[in-house]
């Protein structure tokens, strides 16, 4: 406790006081929302292990298991169950369309990501206007530069594969997350930041190592209850760690973003074409100074380095697993190529329909949330089957139960790569009976697929980084046998902790160079 208190110092009174205040409060508010309002009226799971803590725990230790649950009993109705901050809603797929458009006013992705993301005590996040700022950045510049960008992106990831891979003469270890961690932040890099700087540690490290002490930082202050945390983040070296990131990151950057500046005066100065530079030139229309770029882009490497190195690593441990296929994909990726200039253009990745199969499938098996679609509702909402929700009410979708549905998808527990070609192509039948088959593509987001969110939220990066995904695929199939190390045969298992299921980043798989 000494320790404690000689950090917070002369505002510990302070502190002790506003959190005497914001307890009592809050319970009075769990209780009042709770009972007033009738969400008790919602069908509860869990409640056999006893009260709100017993509960909370039976939360952390077995999550899924309460998840799967609650869909078996009552997956067309909404019901609760109660995690580390309070009670969740969870909502069946018919309402979602009740809420999924609804305006921010009313159901906050903000507020979800606010109190999930412990933003109070981690620091991360920028005003909402930066945060619309990226948004439209990438909608409206990097997706529609894709097909531009796509030749830059391919020699980078060509050169990242090579440099991290070694060059493979002969059968050689490689354990794949951490490589694919660098390529990936490296190939991202070259369209955040340019190709000067992509391949530089300084851009590197942060842009993977931000991610993961924020990460750790939310997963040790969830370990304390809600109304210990102000004191528990003194205890979390990651946060201080998130504080000098940024604080690097702005050092890093302004002298870059200034040269920028100075070169544009020039006449004849071509101006580099990467989303600094697309910020650099709307910062203005949103109100966005050069002094908040450095924060903005380390923004944007958490939304998309981690998120897109998990999906290729958990592709490579599905198909790995699967000669067969490894064989099937390459076959498909070099006609591909060969029908495209023997490039990998943006034509010849949409000609790879099974690649993105099982880019789907891989997402479908391997859900790396259970839930999705987090949001907390801010104004009073009313759902088409009678359900009052008051605002501060915890909403979401058990994303991971939905994709395990045999009603939705045929022998869910298999991994069946082609099964969203055959959907897309009308080869099987299709249970959801969708009018646009091309909704089963790897980039679409429907309720029935949440993988990339879903609604006026939905992921916006997702266009990059299923182009980005697909040339990392390509690039290692055409380019590198891989087999798994040992003689092992069965798909290396995923992590489950609480919410999370995420590639063991331990393992290792065998490469060898092709034609080498
Ligand atoms: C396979 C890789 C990726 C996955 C699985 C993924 C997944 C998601 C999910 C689940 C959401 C929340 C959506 C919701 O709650 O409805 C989201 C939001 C977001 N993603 Fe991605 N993402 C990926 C890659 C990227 C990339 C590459 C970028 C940037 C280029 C990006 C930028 C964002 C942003 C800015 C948001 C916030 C959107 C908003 O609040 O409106 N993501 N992503």
């Amino acid at each position: 406790m000494d320790q404690f208190w000689r950090l917070v110092g002369p505002r510990s009174i302070a502190v002790a006081s506003a959190f005497l205040l914001v307890t009592g409060v809050s319970v009075l508010w769990v209780f009042s929302s709770l009972y007033v309002t009738g969400l008790s009226t919602i069908p509860l799971i869990g409640d056999e292990l006893g009260n709100a803590e017993q509960r909370r725990k039976g939360f952390i230790s077995h999550a899924q298991k309460l998840y799967n649950m609650g869909y078996a009993k009552f997956k067309n109705r909404t019901w609760r169950l109660t995690g580390t901050d309070g009670d969740r809603i969870i909502l069946p797929r018919h309402l979602l369309d009740d809420v999924g458009r609804m305006p921010d006013s009313h159901i906050s992705i903000e507020k979800a990501i606010e109190k999930s993301n412990e933003i109070r005590y981690t620091g991360l996040g920028g005003t909402q206007g930066e945060t619309e700022f990226l948004i439209h950045l990438i909608r409206s510049d990097l997706t529609h530069a894709l097909n531009r960008i796509n030749p830059r992106l391919e020699e980078e990831i060509a050169h990242a594969t090579v440099e991290e891979l070694g060059p493979c003469e002969d059968w050689t270890r490689a354990v794949i997350y951490q490589k694919m961690l660098r390529i990936v932040a490296v190939a991202s890099g070259n369209i955040f930041i340019g190709p000067d700087l992509c391949r530089s540690e300084e851009w590197i490290v942060p842009a993977i190592t931000y991610t993961v002490d924020l990460f750790t930082a939310i997963g040790k202050l969830k370990q304390w209850r809600w109304w210990t945390r102000p004191i528990g983040q003194y205890f979390i070296p990651e946060i201080e760690s998130l504080h000098q990131h940024r604080r690097k990151a702005v050092e890093w950057l302004e002298p870059v973003v200034a040269k920028r500046r100075q070169m544009m005066e020039k006449k004849g100065y071509e101006a580099p074409d990467d989303m600094l530079q697309w910020m650099m030139n709307k910062g203005h229309e949103f109100n966005v100074s050069d002094n908040s770029l450095a924060l903005i882009q380390l923004n944007l490497s958490l939304a998309a380095i981690h998120t897109t190195t998990l999906t290729t690593t958990l592709v490579l441990y599905d198909i790995v697993a699967q000669p067969g296929l490894v064989q099937e994909l390459r076959n498909e990726v070099r006609t591909a190529m060969a029908n495209h200039g023997d490039k990998l253009t943006t034509r010849a990745l949409h000609d790879m329909r099974l690649l993105d199969s099982v880019m789907k499938e891989s997402q479908r098996t391997n859900p790396v949330n259970l839930v999705r679609f987090i949001r907390i509702v801010e104004k009073p909402v009313t759902l088409s089957d009678g359900t009052y929700l008051p605002p501060g009410t915890h909403i979401e979708s058990a994303h991971a139960s939905i994709l395990q549905d045999r009603n939705l998808y045929s022998n869910p527990e298999t991994f069946d790569g082609h099964r969203f070609l055959n959907l897309r192509s009308g080869a099987t039948p299709d249970p959801l009976q969708y009018k646009n088959k091309e909704q089963y593509q790897f980039v679409t987001a429907t309720k029935d697929f949440m993988s990339f969110g879903y609604g006026r939220h939905a992921c916006p990066g997702r266009f990059f980084a299923g182009n980005e995904i697909k040339l990392i695929l390509a690039r290692i199939l055409v380019d590198y046998d891989f087999k798994m190390p040992d003689g092992l045969t069965e798909r290396y298992a995923n992590l489950n902790t609480g919410l999370d299921s995420l590639p063991d980043p331990t393992k290792a798989l065998l490469f060898k160079r092709l034609n080498s």
